[in-house]
């Protein structure tokens, strides 16, 4: 029997968003409380329902009229379903579970459900045996979770030829009264996804399913009976700009509208009589409610509506939802197993359909052969069903009531794909264990997405470590920057004083220039003829020591005068050229002693010219050992620029002037010694002088023997001697004094030559010595000259490359200066920023701190939560197993029926037993209370 789906519209009040946004009521009810006429001006129109509930319905209005059928059908043995639709927070989990179970007014449909079952149960006769089990889940992000053991949060759907369409693996609850049920209903609930939005404070975020199963088993004809109840409170359509959802809920919104739509899909299938698929598998919802569209069930969709303008769009869609799902046809079946008689009956008729229909086949073939042998059979004699059925055939076995063939027993498949039942069979346990890897791929996936969760904390917090890490790296370089401006401002000190001594040396330099300048000015000014009036002076004033009083010239005047008296007439006595004589064998003697001191100057005077040409050989081997030595340290100097260059120098001069120092000594040394030397020449000058002097004393005392001589020969010397022989004496004596002038004019003249010879030599020599001595000194200047050249060469080298360095340093500096000065500006507003965000870091690690310490408090009160809830789980569970695992056969309480069907609303009195509570029907299946009694 076809029958179409119920579909009842109710309308809910205002809520204090829509009057907020200025929403106007837009619903007309009309009298027949069928139809409803939305006054938009975008979306008018006007829609029928089997009803319509308007916003002052009450609870128990909705229920009476449009589900207490239901439960008298599911206990009947078909399976019901009552789904609510509608926009978000138009009140379907108000209709469907209401505000609270408990509340007499409030409660809503599902609650009323249960206690018209438990009613219905205890209506119903004693013959009858009931259990009645439940289970509750969610399809949650298109996935099936189970309310009653939310840890199976992705559970397979399977479809068997005998059970059809289930949720593998869901937890099945065996209730034996009302208040397990709703125990049952409020464990369920708890576990529901629910979250904030613009639209509703407590959002659902999933589709529930409560699922009621009802078996009966009359224990009279051993019939079975079941019916399966799906209460459905889908979650709500919505426009996500108008809830405001976000992040996880805009996601979870996304997975909600889309299984909606596929839900619109299925309804369109099945109203447009056109399509020859209905695409049931496109989400979880429809493949749960695939019986309950299309198929083998008594279904009733309540839409749930908006009155007010603010929402005119999303109610006329619900509307319009409704209307096509008010045209889908099911084929509602009782789930039925037949009694015995019922079945022997029933073979009876099979065995008689079989026997008409070998009479059919026979009288076919009977036409057949006539039609082979070319024989022609009259149309009205051509063999025919009904001619069999007329001549007391059976009817058809599939009209029995209650049979249903093995096709027909099948739940509602997808019609367009005709399959063999093989095939189908073997496609459907395909299907299963395909279903089966996908929810283990699934829990997998879960599991990696999970992993890949706490990666991503993980991330984050190292993250957060590493902007933590960045502060300090700008603490770095907050110190790193102070220490190259400490550098820069040292480096611009450094080269100041680099200048400063630049300044210095180039002053250094010019003196030095200066003096070299007027140095060759006076080497210039000791031109030759200089050099050779010093040396007549200096000759002049050797002379002059050799004869300081003339003496020698004098005594040479004495004895030319004596030499005169001698040739004069007068002549000189015997006695006076006796004296005379031995006067002159005396100056011999001294003569001959001053020459021996000449030849003694003269060899001292060669060993001193020795000496000088070697002093002089010795000073030239030192310029060149110290020019090399020099042109070394320059060059090993300038190898290593690099190192400090003051230092350096520094050194340089320290070692230059060690080694001139000791040159200096050694050169002083030989000075000293030269000067000795001459200090023991003047003193033999001397000694000649003295002799000189000697000499002189001589001659005037042989002057004086003379002039008495010549006072004499006066007074009468002349009468005592021949004069011829004294004429001849004294011509002997003249003669030979002559010849002893002669002599000593030569002697002298030679003497004075050797002597002049002599006395130029050691002038020569001393003058050579000042030269020397001057050269020495000018060599010395000069060497300290040429160092300091290449020393000033090698620094005004240097000097250029550090005025270079120093100009780049100071375009560095310069344009670091702007950038530090911007630098400094960012930095104090870094610094400010990085103060505030260091205070809130710190307030946020603080209240991080307290958090954690709460959190890690609250983690463990969880933990020992859940150590007692798994502790007490084993015994929950064992007590949910003693009224939910174990089958509680409930045992109707009225008067045994005939008929065995359910009683009326009318004869229900739900205040007979205590209400709710079946006690009484567990007794009385045991020995039933009403027999006992
Ligand atoms: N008929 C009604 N009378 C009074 N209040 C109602 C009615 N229907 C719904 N409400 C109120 O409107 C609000 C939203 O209802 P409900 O949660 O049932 O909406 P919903 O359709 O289930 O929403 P969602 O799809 O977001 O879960 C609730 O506060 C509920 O109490």
């Amino acid at each position: 029997m076809s029958n179409n789906i119920k579909v009842v519209c109710r309308f809910r009040p205002q809520n204090s968003l829509e009057i907020r946004e200025g929403g106007q009521p837009i619903i007309n009810y009309d009298d027949n409380g069928q139809s409803v006429k939305v006054d938009s001006k975008e979306y008018p129109g006007t829609f029928t329902f089997d009803r319509v509930f308007p916003s002052d319905s009450k609870q128990k209005d909705v229920f009476d009229y449009s589900i207490s059928t239901i439960v008298d059908d599911v206990i009947n043995g078909y399976n019901g379903t009552v789904f609510a639709y509608g926009q978000t927070g138009s009140g379907k989990t108000f209709t469907m579970m209401g505000p609270s179970i408990d509340d007499e007014n409030t409660k809503g449909i599902i609650p009323r459900i249960v206690d018209q079952i438990f009613a219905s149960i205890l209506a119903s006769p004693s013959t009858m045996e009931y259990t009645v089990k439940v289970s509750y889940m969610e399809i949650y992000m298109e996935k099936i979770r189970d309310l009653l053991n939310p840890v199976n949060d992705n559970l397979p759907i399977h479809e068997e030829k005998n059970r059809g369409v289930y949720v593998k693996g869901l937890f099945e609850v065996y209730v034996s009264s009302i208040s397990e049920i709703h125990e049952v209903m409020r464990r369920g609930g708890n576990s529901r996804m629910v979250a904030y939005t613009n639209m509703n404070s407590e959002s659902s975020r999933s589709h529930s399913i409560f699922v009621v199963t009802i078996s009966q088993k009359n224990l009279v004809d051993g019939s079975v009976k079941s019916g399966k109840l799906y209460l459905v409170d889908l979650a709500g359509s919505e426009k996500v700009g108008k809830t405001g959802a976000s992040g996880q809920t805009l996601e979870e919104a996304k997975k909600i509208n889309k299984s909606l739509s596929a839900l619109g899909m299925v309804i369109n299938a099945l109203t447009d009589g056109k399509s020859t698929h209905i695409p049931y598998r496109d989400s979880k919802l429809t493949r749960i409610l695939q019986e309950s569209l299309g198929g083998n069930s008594r279904t009733t969709l309540i839409i749930n509506c908006s009155p007010s303008s603010y929402n005119d769009a999303e109610t006329v869609g619900t509307l319009r939802f409704g209307t096509r799902a008010k045209s889908i046809k099911n084929k509602a079946k009782i789930n039925q197993e037949l009694s015995a008689a019922e079945l022997k009956i029933l073979l009876k008729k099979v065995r008689a359909e079989g026997l008409t229909y070998t009479q059919y086949i026979a009288a076919l073939e009977g036409e057949v052969g006539i039609w082979r042998q070319g024989g022609t059979v009259p149309k009205g004699d051509w063999a025919s069903m009904e001619k069999i059925q007329a001549g007391g055939g059976t009817t058809p076995i599939s009209s029995v009531p209650g049979y249903m063939t093995q096709q027909d027993t099948s739940r509602p498949s997808t019609p367009a794909i005709a399959l063999e039942l093989d095939e189908r069979e073997e496609f459907l346990k395909r299907e299963n264990e395909l279903t089966d890897q996908i929810a283990e791929k699934e829990a997998e996936l879960l599991a990696k997405q999970q992993m890949l969760d706490s990666m991503k904390e993980e991330l984050t917090y190292l993250k957060e470590q590493d902007s933590s890490s960045a502060v300090f790296e700008l603490n770095d370089l907050k110190l790193q920057l102070e220490k190259v401006s400490y550098e820069n401002k040292e480096g611009a000190i450094t080269v100041d004083s680099l200048r400063e001594v630049n300044q210095e040396l180039s002053k250094d330099l010019e003196e030095l220039k200066k003096q070299l300048m007027e140095m060759r000015v006076a080497q210039k000014d000791l031109s030759d003829g200089d050099k050779e009036k010093k040396k007549m002076e200096k000759m002049a004033q050797m002379m002059a020591d050799l004869d300081p009083s003339g003496e020698i010239s004098a005594k040479e005047a004495q004895l030319r005068e004596t030499l005169f008296k001698f040739e004069s007439p007068s002549g000189l006595s015997a006695e006076e050229t006796i004296a005379i004589r031995k006067e002159i064998a005396q100056q011999r003697s001294i003569i001959e002693q001053h020459e021996q001191t000449i030849a003694d100057l003269n060899h001292e005077n060669a060993s001193l010219t020795i000496k000088r040409d070697g002093l002089e050989m010795r000073l030239t081997a030192a310029e060149l050992e110290y020019e090399e030595l020099l042109d070394k340290t320059i060059a090993d100097e300038e190898a290593n620029s690099s190192i400090d260059v003051l230092e350096t120098i520094s050194e340089l001069r320290n070692k230059v002037e060690a080694q001139y120092s000791a040159k200096r000594d050694q050169a002083q040394q030989e000075i000293e010694q030269l000067k000795q030397e001459v200090a023991r020449r003047n003193e033999d000058i001397q000694k000649l002088s003295i002799n000189v002097t000697e000499l002189k004393r001589g001659n005037e005392e042989l002057k004086e023997q003379i002039e008495r001589q010549s006072h004499h020969s006066s007074s009468g010397l002349w009468e005592g001697k021949d004069m011829t022989e004294r004429e001849r004496d004294m011509e002997r004596i003249r003669k030979t004094m002559a010849q002893q002038l002669a002599d000593f004019d030569v002697m002298k003249k030679a003497l004075m030559r050797d002597l002049q010879n002599r006395c130029e030599k050691v002038v020569e020599l001393e003058i050579s010595l000042d030269e020397t001595r001057e050269q020495y000194n000018n060599v010395l200047r000069n060497s300290n000259n040429k160092a300091q050249q290449k020393k000033m060469a090698f620094l005004e080298r240097n000097l250029e490359q550090l005025t270079l360095v120093q100009k780049q340093l100071v375009e560095q500096n310069s344009s670091l200066k702007k950038e530090v000065a911007i630098s400094e500006r960012k930095l104090v507003a870094r610094n400010e920023r990085i103060q505030s965000l260091e205070s809130l870091l710190q307030d946020a690690q603080e209240k991080l701190t307290s958090q954690n310490h709460k959190f890690e408090t609250q983690l463990q009160a969880v933990r020992e939560r859940l150590e007692q809830a798994r502790s007490q789980k084993s015994a929950a569970n064992a007590m949910s197993l003693n009224f939910g695992r174990i089958a509680k056969p409930l045992r109707g309480g009225a008067p045994t029926v005939d008929n065995g069907s359910a009683p009326t609303d009318e004869n229900y009195s739900p205040s007979s037993p205590t209400k709710g509570q079946l006690p009484d029907r567990r007794t009385s299946w045991l020995g039933g209370w009403r027999n006992g009694a």
